[in-house]
């Protein structure tokens, strides 16, 4: 057995958005989430030129690092590689998680879209995916298009014995109903980063206390009252 990653922690999953981050607020937001309690950290740009993605990413691993948090870059592995982040997600277009995890090494973090399909998370896993995401579970500002899923879905992967994220128009209203369905992670866009970072933090610690309140495995010692 491989030793464990830091994935197997439940929280919250904060995803960069290049609309509500413009350049000069990216950092600041994303270390308002992590001082919130977002347990990862996504850079999704589908959009900037390479060498601004290549100074964003760069900034964001020493912002995750310092935070004690992996960061994961959407999409693209060679850019993972390049600034030496701990992973990679990848959608069903978005190429193999073997050539990904064959760049980026075993202890590379690999997550994989799955929609609202058993058969791709089973394949996802087969694969070497190390956190399966299902969605879209609402009304999404930042991908409306993405094909709907219902929270029974990740009540069903359960049995797969992977970490589940959800993404979607997850909101901190709703983010406790997935996580009663079997979410591990909740992935926000909009949910989170759509406000100053006194807002962010804000929300961050209220993922993270949805977390403490309703996931089964939150640890024990970040329990609020629990004795250390
Ligand atoms: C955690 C997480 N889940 C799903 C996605 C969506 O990935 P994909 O289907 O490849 O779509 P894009 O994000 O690339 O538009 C994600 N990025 N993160
Ligand atoms: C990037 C992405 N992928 C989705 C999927 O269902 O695969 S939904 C989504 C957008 C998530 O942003 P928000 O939290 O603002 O809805
Ligand atoms: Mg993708």
């Amino acid at each position: 057995m491989g030793t464990l990653k830091p994935i197997s922690r439940p929280g919250l999953y904060a995803i960069t958005d290049t609309i509500l981050m413009p350049a000069d607020r990216l950092v600041p937001a994303v270390e308002a989430a992590l001082r919130g309690g977002a347990v990862l950290v996504q850079y999704r740009d589908k959009t900037s030129p390479h060498t601004d993605r290549l100074r964003q990413a760069s900034a964001l691993v020493s912002a995750c690092h310092n935070a004690g948090v992996p960061l994961i870059i959407n999409d693209d592995y060679e850019l993972a590689r390049r600034v030496g982040a701990d992973g990679v997600h990848l959608g069903q277009e978005d190429g193999a998680v073997t050539e990904a995890r064959a760049l980026l090494g075993e202890q590379a973090i690999v997550g994989v879209t799955c929609h609202a399909s058993l058969d791709l998370a089973r394949t996802a896993r087969s694969n070497g995916a190390d956190y399966l995401a299902f969605g879209r579970f609402y009304t999404s500002g930042t991908k409306p298009d993405a094909p709907k899923a219902a929270p029974e879905v990740l009540t069903r992967a359960r049995s797969l014995g992977r970490p589940l994220t959800a993404i979607g128009g997850v909101t901190t209203d709703n983010g406790a109903e997935l996580i009663r369905a079997g979410a591990d992670m909740l992935a926000v866009v909009g949910g989170l980063f759509s406000g100053t970072p006194d807002q962010i933090e804000q929300r961050a610690r209220t993922f993270t206390q949805l977390f403490a309140t309703h996931h089964p495995l939150y640890p024990i010692s970040s329990k609020p009252g629990a004795q250390p």
